[in-house]
């Protein structure tokens, strides 16, 4: 049965601020003290999803989180309207009020894990939020990706949903930044290949000494049973914990997967030669598995750190070619460039690049896939799914006038004092929901 890859990417939300909020992200931290640009933000991101679907690929539309999370802060103590709990929270804390100001939910490959229904014993698609509980302003985000997730995907005989891990760090999930796929074709049984930082049990394993581990073994283990993954699909590789202390803080900073190719750094994982052989062996195509494996001597790991090289998409087009959609930071590294220009000339499926402008996204240590959730589908599934959030000419004039009516082209500091940046962000969503049929999604909603 024809199956396509459907990209979900996060719209990018009216409140993105730079707060500086991800320790052992570099781009966060070193960017702290921007001004954000909302507007440019979320125009890059929708520019990416045309292209796409310029491009013949079925693209989807994921919508942001409310922000403020004014019930984390009333959680945290403060009282009164929403318009004094924030003016409480910022004169207490004004870190805490960008935290619950952050658009992070932007970036969708942390939304959750997909398991399409060709690797799963009862033949549904699975999904499960990330708990995301290694950062606080991340950690509020599962509940309202849950209700996301179930109104774009609301069909029982098809899809099913499963409430996100405890929110622990020994269960620490960070969703499909740490998950890619493997395969001839979408819609055949797959090698889903786990990548996880550290285990919470198992002292014998290394961790990172410096930056923190975000996602557990025990964490992924937990979703392939959830998802009832057929065992032949499923494989846990462990990241080098060395690459996560220079600032790979998921496993797509640093690899990226798509059909029967694996682009990936020479440390990217933890005894590099064997966890290779390993997939390898558990591959189950029977095409030529591609692992275009980048040396360090040709991208360091600080030039794949801030150029994003492997933050690239890697999308197979109709005409049965590759491309790399890759950020714009990417073309202006000069290492990275002439490596992308002899990877397209090599004897491997990658044979085009397009570069994209990203870097309101980029900025907060986010490129083109961290800003997508991939979901395979069959044709009764990609039926069954809500046709609102799929992207066409007249959707995405739509997002783009929507965005252009509601969302501030500067945010700094004192902005986040100001209730009315509450009333406007609560008005867009509010009406986003409308344009994309989701229902009543977020807390101010359900809450009345
Ligand atoms: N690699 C993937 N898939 N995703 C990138 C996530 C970036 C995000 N940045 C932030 O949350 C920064 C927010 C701030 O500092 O304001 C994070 O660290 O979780």
């Amino acid at each position: 049965m024809k199956s396509v890859e459907v990209n979900f990417d996060g719209l990018v939300g009216p409140t993105h601020n730079y707060a500086g909020l991800s320790y052992g992200n570099v781009a966060s931290l070193n960017n702290a003290a921007s001004y954000s640009n909302p507007k440019e933000a979320v125009l890059q991101g929708l520019a990416k999803m045309k292209a796409m679907h310029d491009l013949g690929l079925t693209q989807g539309v994921f919508a942001p989180h409310a922000r403020p999370d004014i019930n984390v802060l009333r959680r945290l103590g403060f009282t009164g309207t929403a318009e004094q709990v924030i003016s409480k929270a910022f004169k207490a804390d004004p870190v805490l009020v960008r935290a619950c100001y952050s658009a992070s939910s932007m970036w969708t490959a942390n939304a959750g894990t997909v398991s399409p229904s060709a690797d799963t014993l009862d033949g549904k698609v699975h999904f499960t939020a990330a708990n995301l509980n290694n950062k606080f302003h991340r950690s509020l985000e599962p509940q309202t990706t849950t209700r996301l997730l179930k109104a774009m995907f609301n069909n029982d005989d098809y899809f099913s949903h499963h409430t996100h891990l405890p929110d622990q760090g020994f269960f620490g999930d960070e969703g499909a930044a740490n998950h890619t796929r493997l395969g001839d074709e979408h819609g055949e049984q797959g090698l889903e290949l786990f990548v996880y930082g550290a285990s919470a049990f198992n002292s014998a394993l290394p961790k990172p000494s410096k930056f923190p581990a975000r996602q557990t073994l025990e964490a992924s283990q937990a979703i392939c049973r959830l998802h009832q993954l057929k065992p032949s699909s499923q494989l846990m590789i462990q990241q080098n914990p060395d690459v996560i202390d220079q600032g790979v803080f998921h496993n797509d900073v640093i690899a990226v997967g798509n059909a029967n190719v694996l682009l990936c750094h020479q440390q990217a994982f933890l005894n590099q030669s064997h966890a290779l052989q390993q997939i390898k062996n558990a591959y189950m195509g029977n095409k030529t598995l591609h692992i275009i494996e980048v040396p360090t001597a040709k991208v360091s790991v600080q030039d794949a750190v801030t150029s994003y090289l492997f933050n690239s998409q890697l999308v197979s087009l109709k005409n049965g070619k590759m491309l790399l959609v890759a950020p714009h930071e990417c073309k202006n590294n000069q290492a990275v460039n002439s490596y992308i220009e002899e990877m397209i000339m090599a004897d491997n499926p990658v044979d085009q690049v397009q570069f994209f402008d990203l870097k309101q996204s980029m900025q907060n240590g986010g490129g083109p896939a961290c800003l997508r959730l991939r979901v395979a589908l069959n044709q009764p599934e990609l039926a069954a799914v809500n046709p609102a959030v799929i992207l066409n000419d007249s959707k995405y004039q739509q997002l783009c006038d929507w965005a252009n009516k509601h969302y501030r082209d500067k945010l700094s500091n004192d902005d986040f004092a100001d209730p009315n940046l509450l009333i406007e962000s609560y008005n867009a969503l509010d009406e986003l929901t409308q344009h994309l049929e989701l229902g009543a999604v977020y807390p101010f909603q359900l809450e009345g």
